[in-house]
């Protein structure tokens, strides 16, 4: 009988930021079996404070066999086919990209490596995706509710800024669907996304942005119906303290992604 060797994961970190610092940083303390850190990609120098060489998105390529998308959507969009077709693998946080249907279908059959989607700040979506299996979900809905800081954006007019700024409750500050709305809110709403990826409609699923001063977790309540039952996931965390549009939980989401990809025994799939 001989035994075979398992492989290293050889692992490179898109983005030194509130996510890919925790997941680097793990990856280098070896909480992965089967899984190294090999390289880093950031925007900004960072010399001697990243655990591993920082390289060019290029020569991040060769060296690794598993790139994990920690940097933001446009990353996705200028880089994900890039990453399949050298054969290597892409793990994307970002998924509020695939709200580009043109690209989410080239990445679906970008190849040879293949591309996987970390379920993040949300809950339920191995669940939401299994029951999709029995029949459509007809009413899904989310609400996402965050500091109102978190969910500033340029496009905003004073009107809504002063409505957040001065807020004292919640102040609803979009509704729409999940095909509008991670792309009005790229770093703060791509859970909305994720539950769409799960139920496989990006217009099934109807999101609200909150903003609240009094929101110190940031929430995600996912609530869905269809002919086989209802289900409601309810999920408050605290968001990380450098930036607080991302939770403190979204890197140990990755790291569990991670560790199923390094076929790590005993994995809740
Ligand atoms: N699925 C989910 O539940 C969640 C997904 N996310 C996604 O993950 C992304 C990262 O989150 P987070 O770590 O909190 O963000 P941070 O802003 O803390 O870190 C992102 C890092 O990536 C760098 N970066 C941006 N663009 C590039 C690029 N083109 N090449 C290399 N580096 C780049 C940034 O540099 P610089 O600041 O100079 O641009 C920054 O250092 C978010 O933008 C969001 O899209 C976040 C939270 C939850
Ligand atoms: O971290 C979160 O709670 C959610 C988030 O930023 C996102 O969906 O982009």
């Amino acid at each position: 009988m001989t035994t075979s060797i398992p492989k290293v994961r050889r692992v490179g970190v898109v983005g030194w930021g509130a996510i890919g610092r925790v997941v680097g940083s793990a990856l280098v303390e070896q909480t992965i079996p089967g899984a190294e850190l090999e390289c880093v990609v950031d925007n900004r120098p960072l010399g001697d404070s990243a655990p591993a060489p920082q390289v060019a998105f290029e020569e991040a390529l060769q060296r690794c066999d598993l790139v994990v998308e920690a940097a933001g959507q446009a990353v996705v969009r200028a880089w994900g086919e890039r990453v399949l077709e050298s054969g290597t693998d892409l793990l994307i946080a970002s998924t509020g990209a695939l709200t580009d249907e043109e690209l989410a279908k080239r990445l679906l059959a970008a190849g040879p490596g293949r591309v996987y989607f970390t379920g993040g700040a949300v809950g339920g979506l191995d669940l939401l995706q299994a029951v999709r299996s029995l029949g459509p979900l007809h009413d899904v809905r989310l609400t996402t509710t965050k500091l109102p800081s978190t969910l500033e954006q340029p496009w905003m007019d004073e009107e809504l800024l002063t409505r957040m700024r001065t807020a004292t409750g919640p102040v609803e500050v979009m509704s729409g669907t999940a095909r509008d709305v991670p792309a009005k809110f790229p770093k703060s709403t791509n859970v909305a996304a994720s539950v769409a990826l799960a139920v496989g409609d990006l217009d099934t699923v109807r999101v609200r942005v909150v903003a609240d001063p009094g929101a110190h977790h940031t929430r995600h309540v996912v609530e869905a119906s269809g002919a086989h039952g209802t289900y409601r996931f309810d999920v408050a965390h605290l968001p990380d303290p450098g930036n607080p549009a991302t939770s403190q939980v979204v890197p140990y989401a990755v790291l569990r992604s991670l560790a199923a990809l390094a076929g790590r025994t005993g994995q809740i799939l």
